[in-house]
């Protein structure tokens, strides 16, 4: 059995990331320009776009962080992305979700200029992405595409088993991993809340993706000898006897998988690091104008 190893895997990535941005300046491009705009005070998502603005700062990119109180007014965020989607200097920005209760998130993301969605949560980029078109992959899926191909772990012909469907995880990597490309060629199966014996779909599985968003979901008799298994969860539970009073584990019960799996990511250090990373992949590659030439 193989850990992957998120951490060190993003800090690879940085550092070629910050050789590309270097190279991209000397020839005479823009210094690359990050905006995050992060509403209301809860701890992870601060904790998550404090991580962003850092990583800018490692790769040699411009970052721009807006914070707003959880009391802002729906007009004044759209307000916001309009000034940011104006703004020639930004290349790229992101709206950190979950936005609070009053405001609609789907209203926001359709607010922002696909040509700066750099976390490719607009439709236009997932409808690209679809039909195959160059488009801002979301940060998660980009991640553990980038993690496979990294690991060398192939996907043509193999059976994978996606475990939920949502919007930002599931639904997208189930489409990008069967699609006829060099990541993809797999036969997907994307199960959820409605699947009629789950358990035997993931037993046949060569490659098991888990982003349900249930602490230890996946135990190892679900899981086939030598599978590869990717942990997209992260589940806090309570755990007195630590300093912060949780623990972070994911949706696979890592201990009595990794066992039986080939390779796993752990829970943290896994796709979750990857993420940011991609989100800074993204970014360059809106500085460059690589997804959508000439703006
Ligand atoms: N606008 C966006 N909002 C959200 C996204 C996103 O991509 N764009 N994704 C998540 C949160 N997220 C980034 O924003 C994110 C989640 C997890 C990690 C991460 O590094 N996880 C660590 C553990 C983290 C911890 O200690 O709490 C790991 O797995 O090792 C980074 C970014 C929802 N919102
Ligand atoms: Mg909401």
């Amino acid at each position: 059995m193989k850990i992957i190893d998120g951490r060190s895997l993003a800090k690879e990535i940085k550092s070629e990331l910050k050789r590309e941005t270097q190279k991209f300046i000397k020839q005479g491009g823009k210094t690359p320009h990050l905006a995050a705009v992060l509403v209301g005070d809860d701890g992870a998502s601060q904790a998550y776009v404090r991580n962003k603005i850092k990583s800018c700062e490692r790769v040699g990119f411009e970052s721009t962080l807006i914070k707003k109180k959880s009391t802002i007014q729906e007009d004044e965020l759209l307000e916001i992305v309009d000034g940011l989607n104006k703004n020639e200097d930004i290349d790229g920005f992101i709206v950190q979700l979950p936005l609070p209760d009053h405001i609609d998130e789907s209203k926001v993301t359709l607010a922002i200029d696909p040509v700066k969605d750099v976390d490719g949560f607009h439709p236009m980029n997932l409808g690209r992405m679809v039909i195959g078109l160059p488009c801002y992959i979301p940060a998660t899926p980009l991640g553990m595409i980038t993690m496979m191909e990294r690991y060398n772990i192939k996907t043509e012909g193999k059976n994978v088993v996606v475990l939920g469907r949502s919007n930002i995880v599931g639904t997208p990597i189930s489409i990008l991993l069967s699609q006829k490309t060099k990541w993809g060629n797999a036969t997907v199966t994307l199960c959820h809340s409605r699947t009629k014996d789950l358990v035997s779909e993931v037993q046949r599985a060569d490659i098991i993706i888990a982003a349900i968003g249930i602490p230890r979901f996946v135990t190892s008799d679900m899981v086939k000898e030598g599978a590869v298994v990717i942990d997209v969860g992260i589940n806090r539970i309570d755990a007195p006897d630590t300093k912060k009073g949780y623990k972070l584990v994911g949706d696979v019960d890592f201990d009595e998988v990794a066992a039986k799996a080939s390779y796993i990511t752990p829970v943290p250090g896994g796709v979750g690091q990857m993420t940011v990373t991609s989100l800074l992949m993204n970014t360059l590659k809106a500085a460059r104008g690589e997804i959508y030439p000439g703006g």
